[in-house]
């Protein structure tokens, strides 16, 4: 019978890694510390019933590599030993894992843990500036992602080691700061009567934004695709869809200032998901920096702390790669996520 297993022993090698989205799933096999990984194409999670049969069917029948350990990074809490995903009904049964696809040790984290991993080391070629701020300090850091939802995840240095912090940080709240802020703010739909920064920072956010300034101004809405918004906010052809996506950067320049301050992130502050991809050239403009400086009394420390989009393909895969490899560099706790043969 699988147990629970607390011990931060290695994983042992072949090692699946997987990041399962609501949409997508994305899978590699590491062969061993040193070898390059093995990717496999991008599964649908629609198309299968349950994980088990996905990785089955598109990874073990596919490869004559043959894991013995998994590392999945799942979206939301990991509490139980039947971990349902957020956004599509694939549930993680690592028991039933190990019973029925002969992996012998299985590890379960958070999507945005393994984003945090990943920006331990990401390359310049992996991530786009934001503003002057640059450097590259051994230091705390945070990484944001506006997509489905938001997530935030924090990866604190301390006694040499690189911790992930997984947390609700998405649902914080977020208020008005400007007069134009306290036009919009009242036509935002909130949850439960509170504006949380999830409210307005991620896809269907963007909708809520747009429909609540048209509100102030009086004006139909006519998108209701966040896509819409922003392509007609990048091309500048719909005056309140650049308005949204002005107002956007600045709301989530101002949550990741937020962070940053939490924090204490002077390794950098990072923006994964993919609408910060998709609206880069708009994050690129004064409005995010300006925000995330905005913070007195401690502008001057946010001046200095480098903020990025993170363009790496597959982020949270590297992160767990990272951690597969060399797991003595991070503080990834195992406290009721490892189950052992
Ligand atoms: N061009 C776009 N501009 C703004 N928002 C977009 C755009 N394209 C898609 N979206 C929105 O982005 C959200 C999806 O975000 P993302 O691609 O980061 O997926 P995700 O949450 O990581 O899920 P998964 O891991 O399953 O792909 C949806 O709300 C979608 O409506």
């Amino acid at each position: 019978m699988p147990q629970l297993d607390t011990s931060d022993t290695a994983m042992p090698f072949p090692i699946l890694i997987g990041d399962i989205g609501g949409t997508n799933a994305r899978f590699a096999i590491i062969p061993d510390a040193a070898a390059e990984q093995v990717h496999f194409p991008n599964v649908r999670t629609a198309d299968f019933e349950t994980i088990d049969d996905a990785i089955r069917s598109s990874i073990l029948e596919k490869s004559s590599l043959r894991p013995r350990s998994a590392i999945l990074a799942v979206a939301g809490p990991i509490s139980r030993d039947e971990i349902p995903l957020t956004n599509c009904d694939w549930v993680v049964r690592p028991r039933t894992m190990i019973d029925g696809l002969g992996i012998e040790d299985v590890l379960v984290v958070n999507d945005f843990e393994a984003q945090a991993l990943a920006v331990a080391n990401l390359s310049d070629e992996n991530r786009e500036r934001l503003g002057n701020a640059s450097g590259e300090m051994v230091a705390s850091r945070v990484v944001l992602g506006p997509g489905t939802g938001l997530g935030v995840g924090g990866l604190v240095r301390a006694r040499g080691s690189w911790i992930p912090v997984p947390g609700e940080g998405g649902h914080v709240d977020l208020g008005p700061r400007t007069a134009r802020d306290l036009q919009i703010f009242p036509h935002v739909e909130t949850i439960e009567g509170r504006v949380s920064a999830e409210q307005i920072l991620c896809g269907r956010g963007i909708v809520n934004l747009y429909r609540a300034i048209c509100a102030a101004d009086g004006i139909a809405p006519i998108h209701s695709d966040p896509a819409d918004i922003t392509s007609h906010a990048l091309a500048a052809s719909d005056k309140i869809a650049v308005e949204t996506i002005s107002l956007f950067s600045t709301y989530l320049g101002r949550v990741a200032g937020d962070m940053a301050m939490i924090f204490m992130a002077r390794g950098g502050v990072f923006l994964s998901g993919g609408i910060s991809q998709k609206i880069l050239p708009a994050l690129k403009k004064p409005e995010f920096r300006a925000a995330f400086e905005d913070k007195a009394p401690h502008s001057a420390l946010l001046a200095t702390i480098p903020t990025y989009v993170v363009t790496h393909p597959l982020a949270a895969l590297a992160g767990l790669s990272s951690y597969a490899r060399k797991p003595e560099s991070f503080g990834v706790s195992t406290d009721g996520r490892r189950w052992r043969a």
